[in-house]
């Protein structure tokens, strides 16, 4: 956060003050404790939190503390539910026991990466970020003035017009924690804010934040040392050390409890740092610390509930309650605003955009498509009618089969991991529902790729001079795009398990199989084991060179021969040696639709299970209890 683009830290806030409807928040947790597996441990588990406790409050600013490796990270995962399998203890919303699927849509968690959607202006990111978290009960007019705000509370106005990839990382930032701003969630967890900012951005961002907790919003921050002019800032600070907590209570009376414990703070430190560097130096005060806070039961809070008794935030508060049902959270607080329906459309016209300007990846795609497609059709040239050719017309149709594989295969396991990452925050902070995004996702690449696959099989079939027959032309072309959207699913399916570089390596291993596959006992079909039949039955490829060796020799009429002899002149006489005289195409079309559902269902159910934490975690955590109890 740069300082020459100032926060507007003072002004009112009217517009998200408006639309705040939600009740506040308050988050408590008791004898909290967090292990992970670990095989060098005496127990086979490490605790990474030891029974902690704490209350953070709405309207106050908090700041998670301690050294790297305390715990403040996995401190801060556990309470906004990103993590939650191996976790003891219990959590508190409001005095009643977090429910995950409720607490999940009223708060927002800014995580350390600030990855935003590329190709979009900050002002566009805003409007789509409105739409879908604001619902259609708040009209343009007011969506565009809340915009207005948040982009003015930010300074961000100077790159309003300007797209995510040209912004600089403080602005980057900035805009992470805007977009999570338009609805004013109640509960605003952030991983790390200050990282990588110089001391002004800093102090612009802690005193945005307090601005924000102002708001009646219960705004939790880790942080690894604040500068000693902005520790009295926070209205509350939690520090951890080797998963204990070690303090808990206001700022100002940090100094009066490094007393009580026989560790008075020297005037050359700040109490920040001069507990960090106790814990550091001392580990055995840790204990000490700790028993002397209860592990956070203790709350060193006095002089702030004085403060804020005389402060003006009474009048948010009074604002923002008497319009909220303080007992229970409303309906907006269970469902997202809108159905999944406009969650999609608003998602389509996004990704159009996004699409549209991405001119490189078109015009590669464009040209590949293209250069493919005359490639292979010089190299089968003129041989459709040529009864002397024949065998080579069914290379051809392998060769049409390896395009699409490799195309849309690999492509998808590229490109989706990467894509995950922009669509996790999102989909974590509730911007909308998987089932949008994946739809959204599968339907967007539609339009571009049927047309340029039709591009390749139409240069592909006139380059080959096949029969100008518009029902075979029809079926090759419905079964070569089939396989391409069969092989995108599959790309899909590699894609949402493995990271890039896996999966680029588990793609091409998973292909070639396919490909020996498809081409398995080919001319000795009856001498085919039936064991083998059932593996061949795997490949969808299979089912591809079938399809579309039917669609063009099914029912020829003999082709020309301009040789003595040309075995294979009757087409069908191909078929029957490859084992194909019984196959009808439209049979292997259905079979590869079996596989694009198969696919792109499965390739559903693995992002559900690795977005779901809770469900994933659960299942890791089980697994790993029954090993442990095996062992
Ligand atoms: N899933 C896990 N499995 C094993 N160890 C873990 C796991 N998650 C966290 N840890 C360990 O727990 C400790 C606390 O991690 P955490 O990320 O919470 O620290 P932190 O206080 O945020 O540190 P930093 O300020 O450096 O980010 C670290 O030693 C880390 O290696």
């Amino acid at each position: 956060m740069e300082t020459q683009e100032p926060l507007r830290c003072n002004m009112p806030l009217q517009q998200l003050n408006r639309i705040a409807k939600r009740p506040p928040v308050d988050i408590e947790f008791q004898d909290l404790t967090y292990s992970v597996r670990d095989s060098y441990a005496g127990t086979g588990w490490r605790q990474l939190l030891k029974s902690i406790n704490g209350k953070f409050r709405s309207g106050e600013l908090t700041a998670i503390m301690g050294p790297s490796g305390a715990g403040k990270s996995t401190l801060l995962n556990i309470l906004a539910g990103y993590v939650t399998a191996g976790v003891k203890g219990r959590i508190i919303v409001n005095d009643r026991p977090r429910v995950m699927k409720e607490f999940n849509k009223m708060s927002a968690y800014i995580m350390q990466e600030d990855i935003v959607q590329p190709r979009l202006t900050v002002k566009e990111a805003m409007m789509f970020a409105a739409s879908l978290k604001l619902g259609t009960e708040i009209g343009q007019s007011k969506k565009a003035a809340v915009i207005q705000e948040v982009i003015q509370l930010l300074g961000l106005e100077s790159c309003f017009e300007t797209r995510s990839e040209f912004l600089s990382g403080g602005q980057r930032k900035r805009l992470s924690v805007a977009l999570e701003l338009v609805n004013n969630p109640p509960v605003i967890f952030l991983d790390e804010p200050t990282t990588g900012l110089d001391n002004g951005a800093i102090k612009q961002c802690i005193k945005l934040l307090q601005k924000i907790s102002r708001l009646n919003r219960t705004v939790i921050c880790t942080i690894h040392q604040p500068p000693a002019s902005l520790f009295k800032n926070f209205d509350q600070v939690y520090v951890v050390a080797k998963g204990y907590c070690v303090y808990n209570g206001s700022p100002a009376s940090l100094v009066p409890f490094l007393s009580k414990a026989h560790f008075p703070c020297p005037s050359t430190y700040t109490p920040a740092d001069y507990i960090i560097e106790i814990v550091h130096s001392h580990p055995e005060m840790i204990y000490t610390l700790s028993a002397l806070i209860q592990n956070g039961k203790t709350n060193m809070l006095t002089q702030r509930c004085d403060e804020q008794s005389s402060s003006t935030m009474g009048k948010d508060i009074f604002e923002i309650r008497k319009d909220t049902d303080q007992t229970g959270q409303t309906e907006h607080d269970i469902i997202f605003p809108l159905s999944v329906w406009s969650q999609l459309v608003i998602l389509l016209s996004r990704t159009y955009l996004q699409t549209r300007r991405n001119h490189s990846v078109l015009i590669i795609q464009f040209f590949h498509h293209l250069a493919s497609g005359i490639l292979v059709g010089s190299i089968f040239f003129g041989l459709g009618s040529d009864g002397s050719q024949t065998l080579s017309i069914f290379k051809y149709i392998i060769s049409v089969n390896v395009f699409f594989m490799y195309t849309y295969v690999m492509v998808p396991v590229l490109v989706f991991p990467l894509e995950l990452q922009l669509m996790k925050r999102e989909y974590f902070n509730k911007w909308y529902s998987l089932k949008a995004y994946y739809f959204c996702f599968t339907l967007a690449s539609l339009p571009l790729m049927i047309c340029y696959s039709l591009m390749f099989l139409i240069i592909v079939y006139v380059l080959s001079n096949q029969p100008l027959d518009l029902e075979r032309f029809t079926w090759f072309s419905i079964i070569g795009v089939s396989l391409g959207l069969t092989s995108q699913g599959l790309g899909y399916l590699i894609g949402s398990v493995f990271s890039i570089t896996s999966g680029s390596v588990v793609g091409s291993s998973v292909l070639a199989p396919l490909l020996a596959l498809a081409c398995y006992g080919m001319g000795y079909r009856a001498s085919v084991e039936p064991f083998m039949k059932v593996i061949i039955s795997f490949s969808y490829l299979r089912f591809g060179v079938v399809g579309l060796s039917v669609a063009l020799f099914g029912k020829r009429e003999p082709l020309e021969c301009g040789e003595l002899y040309c075995h294979y002149r009757n087409p069908e006489m191909l078929l029957r040696d490859m084992g194909m005289q019984d196959e009808d195409y439209k049979v292997q079309f259905y079979i590869i639709l079996g596989y694009l559902l198969l696919f792109r269902i499965l390739a559903y159910c693995t992002l559900k299970y690795r977005l779901t934490s809770e469900l994933s975690n659960k299942i890791v955590y089980f697994a790993a209890k029954v090993v442990r109890q095996k062992e």
